[in-house]
């Protein structure tokens, strides 16, 4: 099966966390699904590079990486994902959306509230149980 790997960001500002949705995609199961901001990484980078070149990318942001969070590797119908998500910090909760379709800032007991794309549940519900 096809692999992907992309690393994700869990964006913290004081208590919230941002929260995007995904545009509308060909593939039901991840389109308008909520998701950590982020994508694939590129040939050469490593992991906190390409978070950083996405982020701008998708966001015009320049946040701080703070640490590692978790790993999961997801089968969806098409592809085998391996994401990494990571925990960054931002200075101000305004942000811009170049790709995604809606954003919403939630304290974690707020994050089940959304429909994430399947591969995000285990960092969502990582999140709630440390509170
Ligand atoms: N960034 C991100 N991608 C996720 C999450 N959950 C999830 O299933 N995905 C999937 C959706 C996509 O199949 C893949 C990320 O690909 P993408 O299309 O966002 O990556 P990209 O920006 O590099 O896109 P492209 O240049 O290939 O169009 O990972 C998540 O929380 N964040």
């Amino acid at each position: 099966m096809k692999k992907v790997e992309v690393v994700a960001a869990i964006i913290k500002y004081s208590e919230e966390i941002f929260c995007v949705q995904r545009p509308q995609n060909k593939l039901a199961y991840i389109s308008e699904k909520y998701e950590f901001p982020g994508g694939k990484i590129e040939l050469g980078e490593t992991k906190e590079d390409a978070l950083l070149r996405e982020l701008k990318e998708e966001l015009n942001l320049e946040p701080k990486i703070k640490s590692f969070f978790l790993t999961v590797v997801h089968p969806y119908p098409d592809f085998e994902l391996t994401m990494h998500s990571f925990i960054c910090e931002v200075s101000s909760k305004e942000i811009i959306l170049n790709e995604h379709i809606d954003a919403k800032w939630l304290t974690v007991d707020q994050l089940d509230s959304l429909d994430w794309a399947a591969a995000d549940f285990p960092i969502v519900k990582k999140l709630m149980a440390n509170g």
